[in-house]
């Protein structure tokens, strides 16, 4: 039996030699006793002196990966295994090595439970021991799987790497290097991680473009700490969480994310310094420099050919550096490591759900995506249109043993995702290609004849008629092959000039809208005490806040504000948020308090509720009349009308019609209740 066979079939050898040493639950499908005449045979070099059970944990059919320009590709899965630490040693006993690789699989060996469990990758990469003849270095690991992501990124495809694994297993090493703040020097750095490796790479090979290729380049870096995006490369003194929303075409984005154009590795690596003095990085018990936040870097090239510097084929590179995994009893000594502990596992254990979701491979499962910003984020690179690739990182040592198994059948599960990538390119990119073949074949056709009238007119033989009439032809095919395709380039590069225009446009108006709808949601809920409204229209204004707000609420709001809004409501008081600061009224002793979201102190509640500076209201706040509340929901009713975008598969008109519907009910209530009240017979709307 070749252990190595992922296509051997399922076979029940029921005798194992001590009870409960075999898993029957760790991943059902996969599970496989090794009959103890081969048990041996598969196991004698690690566990000479006793019996092992053999665990295949990879799944025994896997969808075959394709290649990337057909329909989807499977991810690839990197396992690396760093070298023992000291902390790794210093726990009782010391800890031993209890991984192996043999050939192409990876056996972790549990000597307490006499277990082998043997994983399948596409790459392992052995980092422990830089003797070893299979050592893998930085350079090695970039190699593999950095350079591919590098290739797809100029073929148009966009890529996504994300490093994953237990807290201090190896991934900001993978990802970034040793020295993450200090100088990058790749070329006298070996611990230079992936990151800069493929930043100078990407600007060795602009450099070697030919001339007429131009290649734009822009970056991103933010990380998202406790469930809230910050910006890493801004530089306002106010550094708010960023929102999240989605954009029908172009999947989720970050809302205000600053991108810098880049022209040089050198300004690169500044932006990258940057990012990485600015990342949260807090000691826990496991790595003095752990780092407590999920980091996202991005690369957005757009490259074009010709004079003319419009793109006309695109990617985009994501390098995920997620925070690691760990056990909460392990390390968390406070409540603010406890909090982001939980928000860390929250994402990772929502990570984990989208995976198995996609694995499952069932047609319309649900993938929860929303269910938190980093899946969200990362929509597109799993099982979206991006080229993946994960780097499982994990620890050699026994006391880790749990966390590296969950690692590797989270790595397991994750090759079985596919994802559909497409190249980013414009529709006439394949014309112009055809039409610059035609004339390379013209030119070199004339170039040909030409050279030969010219030996034979040295030889005085003379080229006749037909033959000077032949390379007339070829000349004036050439001219007109020539004219045809730059005027395709000039119709693709306005019409797309024109398209992206009205892109940024649309968008620029459904934020506006929606910015007008939340103002004037605040002025109704500022006047709910002066007219009177039933339950059911007080439910409304809160249903209508929720759909507004909904991605800040459950994404972005800081958890502060919502405390703050809590206490104001409990203590009969008016809260409004405005862009910077947030008003509380206290209509009954008619005075109120403005602060600047900028100086909260967000770590204590009670001192920012007693430190309020109060001011009495000198004028009554203004009373709506119920015909003013009529025209402002009026006024909403209008807004979302222009909110509705034909495209039915808008998620925004989606999330509108929710509102629309409530609304008009809303209106016919406070409608009759104007009738009632002033006997009036009709009223008629304006809409
Ligand atoms: N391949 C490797 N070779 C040598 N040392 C390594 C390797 N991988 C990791 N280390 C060392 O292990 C320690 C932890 O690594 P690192 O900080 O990269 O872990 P991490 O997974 O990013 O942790 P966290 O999730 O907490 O941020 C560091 O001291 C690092 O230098």
């Amino acid at each position: 039996m070749a252990l190595s066979n992922p296509g051997t079939p399922k076979t029940n050898f029921p005798t194992p030699k001590r009870p409960g040493a075999i898993f029957s639950n760790c991943t059902p499908r996969s599970n496989y006793t090794t009959p103890k005449s081969k048990k041996q045979d598969a196991t004698t070099a690690y566990t000479p002196e006793c019996f092992s059970n053999v665990i295949l944990e990879t799944p025994l059919r896997r969808r075959p990966s394709k290649e990337k320009n057909e329909e989807g590709s499977n991810l690839t899965v990197a396992v690396r295994i760093r070298p023992l630490t000291e902390k790794d040693q210093a726990v009782q006993g010391g800890a031993s090595n209890i991984v192996k690789i043999r050939d192409k699989d990876l056996i972790i060996h549990s000597s307490s439970l006499g277990t082998d469990h043997i994983f399948q990758y596409d790459h392992i990469f052995w980092s422990c021991d830089s003797s070893s003849p299979i050592y893998a270095s930085q350079e090695d690991v970039f190699t593999t799987i950095g350079k591919p992501l590098l290739n797809s990124a100029f073929q148009g495809y966009n890529a996504c790497l994300f490093a994953y694994g237990q807290t201090g297993s190896g991934k900001s090493f993978s990802m970034m290097g040793q020295h993450l703040t200090e100088c990058v020097d790749i070329d006298s750095d070996d611990y230079c991680g992936i990151i800069p490796r493929f930043c100078r790479d990407l600007f060795d090979r602009i450099s070697k473009l030919k001339s007429h290729s131009h290649v734009a380049v822009e970056v991103s870096y933010f990380e998202i700490y406790n469930e809230k995006i910050h910006d890493l490369l801004a530089t306002s003194a106010t550094k708010l969480p960023l929102k999240v929303r989605e954009h029908p075409m172009w999947g989720p984005y970050v809302v205000d994310l600053t991108v810098k154009p880049v022209k040089s590795y050198c300004q690169l690596r500044e932006y990258l310094l940057m990012g990485n003095k600015n990342r949260a990085i807090a000691a826990t018990t496991m790595n003095e420099k752990s780092s407590r936040s999920h980091s996202i870097f991005s690369v957005e090239l757009c490259m074009s050919e010709g004079l003319r510097k419009e793109d006309n084929r695109r990617s985009k590179v994501s390098l995920v550096d997620l925070a690691g995994s760990e056990r909460l009893g392990n390390s968390y000594n406070t409540d603010d490591k406890m909090r982001e502990g939980v928000f860390i596992n929250k994402a990772l254990l929502t990570l984990g759900k989208v995976i198995s979701a996609l694995a499952d491979q069932k047609k319309n499962q649900f993938v929860p995506y929303r269910e938190s910003v980093l899946t969200w984020l990362l929509k597109e690179s799993l099982g979206g249109n991006s080229l993946t690739s994960m780097l499982a990182t994990i620890s050699p040592a026994s006391s880790h043993l749990e966390e590296t198994l969950s690692t590797l059948r989270y790595a397991c599960q994750a090759r079985c995702i596919v994802n559909r990538a497409v190249v980013n390119e414009s529709p006439h990119e394949k014309l112009v290609q055809e039409l610059k073949s035609e004339i390379d074949r013209l030119k070199s056709i004339r170039d040909d004849m030409e050279r030969t009238s010219m030996s034979s007119a040295s030889s005085v033989i003379v080229i006749n008629d037909s033959q000077n009439e032949e390379l007339e032809d070829l000349r004036s095919k050439l001219t007109e092959t020539e004219a045809k395709l730059y005027l395709v380039q000039k119709n693709w590069e306005e019409r797309f000039l024109e398209t992206k225009k009205t892109q940024m446009k649309e968008l620029a108006e459904v934020e506006r809208y929606k910015d007008e709808l939340e103002s004037r949601l605040r002025i109704l809920k500022t006047v709910e005490n002066d007219v009177t409204l039933s339950p059911y229209q007080s439910n409304f204004l809160e249903e209508l806040e929720g759909v507004l707000t909904d991605d800040q609420k459950s994404l972005c709001d800081d958890d502060l504000l919502e405390d703050i809004k809590e206490w104001c409501y409990n203590n009969g008081l008016i809260c409004t948020f405005n862009i910077d600061s947030i008003i509380i009224q206290d209509l009954a002793n008619r005075r109120q308090a403005c602060v600047q979201l900028g100086s909260i102190n967000y770590s204590n509640l009670n001192d920012f509720v007693k430190n309020l500076t109060w001011a009495e209201i000198r004028q009554e706040p203004k009373k709506l009349s119920k015909m003013e509340v009529l025209n402002s929901m009026n006024q909403i009713y209008q807004a979302l009308t222009v909110l509705q975008p034909a495209d039915s598969e808008n998620t925004l008109s989606l999330l509108f019609a929710k509102v629309n519907k409530s609304l008009q009910s809303f209106e016919t209530a406070l409608l009759n209740n104007i009738k009632k009240s002033s006997g009036q017979k009709s009223v008629t709307f304006n809409v």
